[in-house]
């Protein structure tokens, strides 16, 4: 079976600045998979090489085994990708429910025109969606906020709305940007249950990056360390956090952030 993400070589360089450094992994098909580094490795930008935010300068990304490079955010929902970010994107003005519903336009069947004049099957699509939204809502607790809009509810629940929107796209694989970042204790054990279940009960692949290390300890099988754009180890989350080198790259980089 092909590795359900599988980077090889992936840089990525604007103008005379490397951000990626010939970065190469491998993460397993129903893995909950960790990508950890100081501010400024190269986290985010990696995530967005994979889900078509960012095009490499050189390398590959494989998804099932398929290249898909350089694809639009789309093109890769179709290969069953879909992602959060580290401050979620919310049509704020729109309801919670209306927000979710923004992760299905890659299953909606027909096109413009089949949906401008509203035939029998976009009707009977938009009202299976509308379902599962709000089915996707009362599963993650958030049932009783579908009809609110969204500027009604807290920084946390927005993460939870973005959770529910890249589900709705019915992803194998999520890639889940600092999903604890903000949010109190409570929550974050609340969204450790989440993700145990995405895998458990989904069968959904999940790359997580975070900088909780509590959360990463938790949840995930195999950590990959970036620092300064370039892989400086993998393993378990255990080796890392005791490995000289990922212990020298926080140091160096707080006693940086300190001094500043
Ligand atoms: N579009 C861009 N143009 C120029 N430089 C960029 C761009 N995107 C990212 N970078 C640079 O790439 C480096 C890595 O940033 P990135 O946000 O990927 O790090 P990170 O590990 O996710 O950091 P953090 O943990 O603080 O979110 C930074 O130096 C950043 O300034």
């Amino acid at each position: 079976m092909a590795a359900q993400l599988a980077l090889q070589d992936v840089s990525l360089q604007f103008g005379g600045i490397k951000v990626l450094r010939e970065v190469s992994f491998t993460v397993e098909p129903g893995s909950i998979f960790g990508l950890v580094g100081p501010n400024g490795a190269g986290k985010t930008s990696l995530f967005n090489c994979i889900s078509g935010h960012y095009t490499p300068t050189s390398g590959t990304v494989r998804i099932d085994g398929n290249e898909v490079q350089g694809a639009r955010p789309a093109t890769l929902a179709r290969h069953g990708l879909a992602r959060t970010f580290q401050h979620p994107a919310l049509q704020l003005h729109a309801t919670v429910l209306e927000n979710v519903l923004l992760g299905a336009h890659t299953r909606l069947p027909g096109g413009a025109l089949e949906w401008s004049v509203r035939t029998p099957r976009t009707r009977r699509a938009e009202k299976e969606l509308r379902a599962e939204a709000l089915e996707l809502l009362e599963r993650n607790e958030l049932g009783w906020a579908a009809h609110l809009p969204a500027d009604e509810l807290s920084h946390g629940l927005h993460k939870g709305v973005e959770l529910c929107r890249a589900l709705l796209m019915k992803p194998q694989l999520l890639l889940l940007d600092e999903p604890a970042a903000g949010l109190p204790h409570a929550e974050v054990e609340h969204l450790i249950a989440t993700v145990r279940r995405l895998r458990a009960e989904d069968d959904i692949t999940v790359v997580i990056v975070e900088h909780h290390m509590g959360l990463i300890a938790a949840l995930t099988d195999h950590v990959v360390v970036l620092d300064n754009g370039a892989k400086l180890m993998e393993g378990t989350a255990a080796e890392a956090q005791s490995d000289p080198r990922v212990i020298e790259a926080y140091i160096g980089k707080d006693g940086a952030d300190d001094a500043a």
